[in-house]
């Protein structure tokens, strides 16, 4: 496909600028406004010389061999005009179509199934759903990328695959602003035969001709600006290529979308004033931006100074152009905001002579799924504007009053002004929360939490291939992702010496990622060069003592690294967690889970699905049914599940050398697992198996707070079996038989329970002391072993994870006394163990709903309270928060540990897996 005409020469036009008539002072060429008044071709003279170009309202042409014989394949009036949209859009051809959606099928149908284009995020609903609709049933692979960062693109430029690379500047309704000029360069260098296709609705041919920068195809919706009146549908299609007009030309024959000759003569009317309308509706624009910005709304419009691509926009474009948006941070006071509003309309589309107001997420974006919607930053608050030709005081008149009608601003006496009147603290930590995950390019936040785990049978056997039984424990670690707008990224691990570090998101070590192509895997082995480089690079400063702060900042950066290259984001994660770090109960999985789960949202590799259906009422019989109880339990997909699964996988990796993945199995899926390692399958296949019947024993686990190190301890098994491989084959043979043993005592519904406890109580006893000739027990775990097995207690005891210090855990039978309990805990507590009661079996991982209405304020009482009885109400727990501050990051750092899952789950409605 080669080009038969250089992009570079623009083509000349047929109004051809007239001869110099004086050898001294030459004639300029012709300027727009000149050629949209000027409907001209020479090739088309008409008969009787009318001004306006005729409707040939016929279907068909008589004759044999004439210029025109169908309507469907070419009529006078639609020759005329594109022929116009041809020149004024400095366009070798023109197309011109029933809609803007019918330009863009026409545009699609290039491609064959098996194809990739890649998409921008930030796209008008129509485009997206034409998108999906190809991706389902034309089997083309479409990736959405933030085209707003030229770089997020390259890695997923395939030469060979990559057909199509579809752009919007600025985009609608957010007006972020994608360099066309030079991701167009970087398609080209790199996948000479894709096309790079540009919807230009926004702008216009007046104000940016995208065909200059390097584009092949440009399209319109001539419903908004071109007509500029909505009082007609129209697309029009501006390409220099021969090969792809005539491909295009062929289609529109083929399926009957021309634009009609009626349509035709009102759009070609409607372009002779393109220029004229533009002027005034981009300078009422201005001021509508600026009045906005200074009231202290977050408005979205490329005229405005501190708009992050302005410098961009004003290389490629001549103007701003007539939409903009704004967000109140509140959803229901923009809501009144738009109903309040007389001049502007509540309409769709914009382009019109006539001013129009709409919310994006509840209009023109509707047919985006909200998750997706979220996944992409659109924030649901968010209010379109689209400006008319109307008087700028009259539109800003009645604007203003909008706003104050619906509340949005005050008259300020002291400053004899309107000033906005700031959302409440507790709307603005409600919206905070809302926010969860509606961020665009510097606004995720992601709340997300994870459980720790109790292994019962099977430690350190498991990394050799053995099948190991362990339950999620209900200790959980948090993670909260909040944006920064400096460019930087920060990681606070609250549970390691309150660490905190900062690095510049540019100067991190970019050059060393080898990132994964689209719909490839991380490799199972680490990228060893990452590693050295994020070690010799960003961690190289730290200090040696901030040793478990550094591996943990080491897993946090290798993810961000591999999941961010193309966007980059600007965050702050910060953790803290329920369960003591380093003491065998799986802190490093739940840490990896929160970490690859949020890292993972906001780079939108994952994005939720749609918000639960609400709960339908007895008397709304045919409403969806929906298990409230399950309190969002099975939410979150397996897909999403498995993804993250292998992600925190890759972290413990880094962590640990040589994990298992149990522990990170039972921090993502949360219950009890039957866990064998995939690839060495000792017992059996790898997999795992939900295993039932944990939920109902009681457990004690005992912190010896002697610190360990899991990698040495796994290392150190590794090296043992590798000298001694009879001695440690025997033990994982009895491992393996322990676990199966213990498998079918919890499945086996003849067992009484007290043949199962005592069944459990031998295993663990044996299981132990396996564990004790691998090397990995300790005299603290002796102890509490001795502490727990002596009279009157007699209970069993074994070291739970790697050993080596850390926990233990005893299992403690239904009838025991809890007078013996408390006797046994207190002796544990003098020996200066920590004992934790933990309920195991409890969900895994979650995710704090960016649908639900968020309840900072009050947090749910977490035990149920009789009817009758009054609930006093709780202490907020977020008191004196510094405004400057990001408001759920300052909350969730302040509260108090003992607090913090009571805190966490009254912010809203948690979703599981
Ligand atoms: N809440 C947390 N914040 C930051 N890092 C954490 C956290 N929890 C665990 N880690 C990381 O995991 C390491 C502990 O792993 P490990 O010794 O295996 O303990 P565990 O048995 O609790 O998983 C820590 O040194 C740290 O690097
Ligand atoms: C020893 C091992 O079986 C469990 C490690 O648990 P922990 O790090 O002690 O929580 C190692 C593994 O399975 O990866």
């Amino acid at each position: 496909m080669t080009p038969t005409i250089d992009p570079k020469v623009p083509p000349q036009h047929d109004l051809p600028t007239p001869d110099p008539e004086s050898p001294v002072r030459s004639r300029k060429p012709y300027r727009f406004s000149t050629l949209c008044a000027t409907v001209e071709n020479p090739d088309q003279k008409d008969q009787y010389g009318s001004s306006s170009v005729p409707i040939y309202q016929s279907a068909t042409f008589k004759g044999v061999g004439n210029v025109y014989d169908y309507s469907r394949s070419g009529n006078p009036t639609r020759s005329h005009l594109e022929h116009h949209v041809a020149k004024i859009s400095s366009a070798a051809h023109a197309l011109t179509v029933s809609s803007g959606m019918a330009a863009l099928d026409v545009i699609l149908r290039i491609l064959k199934p098996g194809d990739e284009i890649i998409a921008g995020d930030d796209l008008y609903g129509g485009t997206n759903r034409l998108l999906t609709y190809i991706r389902s049933h034309g089997g083309v692979i479409v990736h959405h990328v933030d085209t707003t960062n030229p770089s997020s693109i390259l890695p997923f430029i395939n030469p060979n695959k990559t057909a199509m690379v579809l752009l919007e500047s600025p985009t609608n309704p957010l007006l972020k602003i994608a360099d066309i000029a030079a991701i167009s360069k970087d398609v080209k260098e790199r996948a000479p035969d894709a096309i790079v296709v540009v919807d230009n609705t926004m702008m216009s041919p007046y104000l940016q001709r995208p065909l200059e920068h390097g584009a092949d195809i440009v399209y319109d919706s001539a419903t908004k600006y071109l007509s500029g009146h909505h009082d007609l549908m129209a697309g029009v299609i501006t390409c220099n290529r021969d090969d792809l007009k005539k491909q295009m030309a062929f289609t529109i024959n083929s399926v009957g979308n021309a634009l009609a000759p009626n349509d035709c003569f009102l759009l070609l009317r409607g372009t002779k004033t393109l220029a004229l309308r533009m002027d005034r509706q981009q300078a009422t624009s201005q001021l509508v931006a600026t009045y906005l910005h200074s009231l202290g709304f977050r408005t979205h419009y490329p005229g405005l100074p501190n708009h992050p691509g302005r410098e961009i926009h004003e290389r490629i474009a001549s103007g701003n152009g007539a939409v903009l948006s704004f967000e109140t941070g509140d959803k229901e006071m923009s809501e009144r905001i738009v109903g309040g509003a007389r001049l502007w309309g509540i309409s769709v589309s914009f382009g019109c002579v006539n001013s129009l107001i709409s919310m994006p997420c509840v209009m023109s974006h509707a047919s985006i799924d909200p998750a997706t919607r979220a996944a992409r930053g659109l924030p649901e608050d968010l209010i379109r504007l689209c400006v008319g030709i109307e008087d700028p005081v009259d539109l800003i008149d009645d604007l203003e009053h909008a706003l104050i009608d619906a509340g949005a601003i005050a008259f300020d006496g002291q400053q004899h002004k309107y000033t906005r009147v700031m959302p409440s603290t507790n709307e603005e930590l409600n919206r905070a929360v809302e926010k969860l995950g509606l961020g665009e390019a510097d606004e995720q936040e992601w709340f997300v939490s994870a459980p720790g785990k109790v292994i019962l049978f099977g430690e350190h056997a498991v990394v050799h291939g053995v099948t190991a039984i362990a339950a999620s424990v209900d200790l959980r670690c948090y993670g909260l992702t909040t944006p920064r707008n400096d460019r930087k990224l920060s990681v606070h691990f609250a549970d390691i010496d309150n660490f905190y570090h900062e690095w510049n998101v540019d100067s991190l070590p970019w050059d060393a990622v080898t990132p994964i192509a689209a719909g490839q895997e991380h490799p199972d082995i680490l990228d060893q060069t990452l590693i050295d480089a994020i070690v010799a690079g960003p961690l190289s400063g730290l200090d040696e003592e901030a040793k478990h702060a550094k591996t943990a900042g080491l897993a946090f950066l290798y993810m961000y690294l591999m999941l961010s290259h193309s966007r980059r984001p600007a965050i702050n994660f910060t953790a803290r967690a329920t369960l003591p770090v380093g003491a065998g109960l799986g802190s490093s999985a739940s840490f990896s889970t929160c970490a690859a789960t949020a890292l993972l949202l906001v780079n939108r590799t994952i994005s939720l699905p749609p918000p639960p259906q609400p709960a339908s009422t007895a008397s709304d019989s045919s409403a969806p049914h929906v298990h409230i109880s399950h309190q969002g339990r099975r939410f979150i997909p397996p897909s999403i599940a498995e993804q993250v699964n292998k992600w925190a996988f890759v972290s413990e990796k880094v962590l640990h050398g040589n994990p298992s993945g149990i522990d990170n199995s039972v921090a993502v899926f949360g219950g009890a697992l039957a866990y064998t390692r995939a690839g060495l399958a000792f017992g059996g296949k790898g997999g795992m198996e939900q295993i039932q019947g944990f939920k109902s024993l009681k457990f004690l686990l005992t912190n010896s707070k002697v610190p360990r190190d899991t990698k040495k301890l796994v290392a150190g098994v590794g090296v043992l079996k590798a000298e001694e491989p009879e001695l440690v084959d025997g033990i994982l043979k009895s491992i393996q038989s322990i676990s199966e043993e213990a498998r079918r005592a919890l499945a086996d519904p003849e067992l009484s329970r007290t043949e199962l406890l005592s069944a459990l109580s031998a295993l663990i006893r044996e299981n132990h002391q396996h564990l004790v000739t691998l090397g990995v027990s300790h005299p603290s775990l002796e102890t509490i072993r001795t502490a727990t097995a002596a009279p009157p207690y007699e209970l069993s005891t074994k070291l739970t994870g790697a050993g080596g210090g850390g926990c233990a855990v005893t299992l403690v039978p239904d009838d025991f006394e809890e007078g013996a309990l408390d006797k046994l805990l207190a002796e544990l507590v003098n020996e200066k163990f920590v004992p934790y009661l933990t309920s195991v079996g409890g969900s895994g991982l979650g995710i704090l709903s960016p649908y639900t209405p968020p309840n900072l304020a009050q947090p749910q009482p977490q035990t149920a309270v009789p009817s009758g009885q009054v609930t006093p109400p709780e202490t907020p727990g977020l008191v004196q928060i510094d405004a400057a501050d990001p408001l759920l990051r300052l909350a969730f750092e302040k509260q108090g540990l003992s607090d913090l899952t009571q805190w966490a789950n009254g912010l809203g409605r948690w979703m599981y897996v």
